[in-house]
């Protein structure tokens, strides 16, 4: 049985529409960000509304101790606690960044210091925009009002649905550094719902797939990412996230060398310090297997490592190869051809040649 702290939300619910039906049994950490990812149509944003109490399916959901829904039990969504951030940031028109910041902060579930708001605003990057109205905000300055916003209502719960969809891409690049900051400075859980794997791979601590209104996956994003039945959809944007960190730099070539559990990778050189804790996106498609260590290509990083098991993936003439660095999962896409021609089979000593790996 799980033990139930106070942050942790669980849920057991059925829906039942026309065309779809949703089930779902989850159990969500209780700090962290929670991504729900799928397809359109999955069945993400129908969860959050579930939860969050703006529509009503059959089960329960309880946050905590405190039972939010059961078969007798309807607990309202404004006494759930929760704060939601939409695509589209819902401010207040009429009111400054400022005002919009004081009514939450007025209606908020319990007294904000001052320095809450001041810590709220310099995360969020906002203190330049306080006196401006919406209209005068950039897409991502309005997203980051409207976060703020969410946060300083001192929510138990902050649901954020698809928030960076809205906006172009140079915006997503920068206000994803803010969230990053967030998730890190956060002790709430977060349910976050995106179809982007760039935002998987950045923000999430805890992934649920969704599929046709089922969970088809959950668990920690290594655990989810590195399991190849969750991945095979993904195609070419099927990678492992690996939690690393930075060993050294080499000037003279511009390479850093970042640590893993299993092994080093060297990356084009970046500025963070030795020692930071960093996470590396490494691409299946980025990633051949050798049967011999070879020094002959250009290729900087080969990685001692066995096969761990074969899959199908999206196209009949393609295979998912996941391998083990020491203890590391690495996932490489290649031709059904190639892995038979390398008598590729779990257990078998291969080198791993990674093109590239980024810091996250
Ligand atoms: N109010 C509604 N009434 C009836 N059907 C709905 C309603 N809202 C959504 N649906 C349907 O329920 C299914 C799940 O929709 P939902 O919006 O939860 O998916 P999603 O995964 O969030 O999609 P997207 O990524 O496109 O936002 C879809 O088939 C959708 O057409």
């Amino acid at each position: 049985m799980t033990t139930l702290t106070t942050n942790t939300l669980s849920v057991d619910l059925n829906l039942q529409r026309r065309e779809f039906s949703l089930q779902a049994q989850l159990t969500f950490p209780e700090r962290g960000v929670s991504v729900l990812f799928g397809h359109s149509g999955s069945g993400k944003t129908t969860l959050l509304r579930c939860i969050a109490g703006l529509e009503r399916a059959s089960g329960e959901v309880r946050f905590g101790t405190e039972t939010w829904q059961t078969g007798q039990t309807f607990v309202p969504t404004w006494q759930r606690g929760i704060a939601c951030v939409f695509q589209e940031s819902s401010l207040f028109e009429h009111l400054s960044a400022q005002g919009n910041l004081d009514y939450a902060i007025k209606r908020a579930r319990t007294t904000v210091s001052p320095a809450e708001i001041h810590q709220v605003i310099e995360m969020l990057g906002i203190g330049h925009t306080l006196a401006r109205r919406p209209y005068q905000l950039s897409g991502g300055e309005r997203q980051r009002v409207a976060i703020a916003r969410a946060l300083l209502n001192k929510p138990r719960l902050l649901i954020m649905d698809e928030p960076l969809s809205s906006l172009d891409d140079k915006r997503k690049q920068e206000i994803l550094p803010y969230l990053e900051n967030l998730k890190e400075a956060l002790s709430l859980p977060v349910l976050y719902v995106t179809h982007s794997m760039q935002e998987v791979t950045r923000l999430a601590d805890y992934l649920v797939c969704l599929q046709d209104g089922r969970v088809r996956a959950s668990g920690t994003l290594q655990e989810t990412l590195s399991s190849m039945d969750d991945v095979a959809g993904l195609g070419t944007e099927a990678a492992v996230v690996i939690e690393g960190e930075v060993i050294s730099h080499d000037f003279q070539w511009h390479l850093t060398t970042l640590g893993f559990a299993g092994g080093e990778l060297r990356i084009r050189q970046h500025d963070r310090v030795i020692g930071t804790g960093v996470r590396i996106q490494v691409l299946a498609k980025d990633v051949s297997l050798a049967l011999s260590e070879y020094h002959d290509s250009s290729i900087v990083n080969l990685l001692p490592c066995q096969v761990d098991a074969i899959a199908a993936a999206d196209d009949p003439g393609i295979v998912l190869v996941r391998v083990l660095v020491g203890s590391t999962p690495l996932l490489s896409r290649m031709t059904h051809y190639s892995a038979s021609s390398l008598q590729l089979e779990p257990g078998k000593r291969v080198w791993a040649q990674v093109k590239s790996a980024a810091i996250l």
